[in-house]
């Protein structure tokens, strides 16, 4: 009871506590300056250096939490947020860019059943029982016929084999999973990545925009990289169209070597390749490239 007093007046901030997002969750508040000491076993965790209470749940359970209000912030998954039916309830403030994967059915590659007209009636399992209850229940209306969505709470993919489905609706990302399974795609429900959600009526919003600052600053520092060339200054507006930076590229005179300039600038990692090409057939030299951990933009 002495760590509910604790929780009094703290940010209530749920993240996974195991599964796939959790390292990447982690190692994000890590790059925000949230330290926390967690001992072993233990769900909350007090940060030591801002007013937050960390709480430690099931990805699957968090949107319900932070839609309910039982927490003000959470981390997990667009494909939660859907199958919880909070979203009247909660504000999806920031995609993360990790835990990317999609919803979709799969069914056995040699099965009776290809197509998702021919599953309606069938047996489906997942653990999106209402995210499939929503996808079947118009074809059920349609054709008078029952479709059974049973819930499992892991390695959906075994149900076909072990006879208990005729498809399952489940996450992909890779399809290792599925074809491991004897299993292949035939519908896709949406796409999903990690999201940073805030219950809609939390009283923390100065908190929760500090919290979205930190976190906005980490994931687009793992965007971009800083450039730096030098080049004549003859060929700048050339080389400027090809690193435009955000407000600018920054352009110092190179005092060492008449007509020619310094210039940084940010660009974005995965068009990093195409740029360097470029800036090097516009004459660019001393091109170096730099990873950076943080920043505010
Ligand atoms: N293969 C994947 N690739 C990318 N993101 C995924 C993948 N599987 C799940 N996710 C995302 O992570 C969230 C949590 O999924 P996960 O399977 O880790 O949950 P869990 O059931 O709590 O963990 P565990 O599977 O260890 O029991 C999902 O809702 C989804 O948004
Ligand atoms: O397409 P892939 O790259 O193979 O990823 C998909 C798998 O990842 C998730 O499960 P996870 O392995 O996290 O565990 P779970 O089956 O116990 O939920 C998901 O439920 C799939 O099984």
């Amino acid at each position: 009871m002495e760590f509910v007093k604790d929780l009094e007046d703290r940010l209530l901030f749920a993240v996974p506590k195991k599964g796939r997002i959790y390292e990447t969750c982690i190692e994000l508040l890590k790059g925000c300056d949230i330290h926390f000491n967690r001992s072993s076993r233990q769900d909350i965790a007090l940060c030591t250096n801002l007013p937050i209470a960390l709480i430690f749940l099931p990805a699957a359970d968090i949107a319900k939490y932070v839609g309910e209000g039982n927490v003000d912030l959470g981390i997990t998954g667009q494909d939660i947020v859907v199958e919880s039916e909070v979203q009247d309830k909660i504000r999806e403030i920031l995609e993360l860019n990790f835990g990317k994967c999609r919803l979709a059915i799969e069914v056995p590659v040699k099965g009776e059943h290809q197509t998702l007209e021919s599953l309606v009636g069938k047996r489906i399992v997942t653990s999106f029982v209402n995210t499939a209850t929503k996808l079947f229940a118009p074809l059920d209306a349609a054709t008078g016929k029952k479709t059974s969505i049973k819930h499992v709470s892991g390695s959906v993919e075994a149900a076909c084999a072990l006879g208990l489905a005729d498809g399952i609706v489940d996450l992909v990302e890779t399809g290792e999973s599925m074809r491991a399974a004897g299993l292949h795609d035939i519908y896709d429900l949406m796409e999903t990545q990690s999201v940073l959600i805030a219950n809609k009526k939390s009283k923390h919003t100065d908190l929760i925009d500090k919290i979205t600052s930190r976190v906005r600053g980490v994931i687009t520092a793992h965007q971009y990289v800083l450039c730096t060339y030098n080049v004549e200054r003859k060929n700048l507006l050339l080389t400027s169209k090809i690193t435009p930076g955000r407000l600018g590229p920054t352009v110092s005179a190179l005092d060492s070597h008449d007509g020619w300039v310094a210039v940084s600038s940010m660009i974005a990692i995965k068009e990093r390749g195409q740029i360097l090409d470029q800036l090097t057939e516009c004459g660019a030299t001393d091109i170096m490239v730099m990873a950076f951990t943080n920043c505010r933009v």
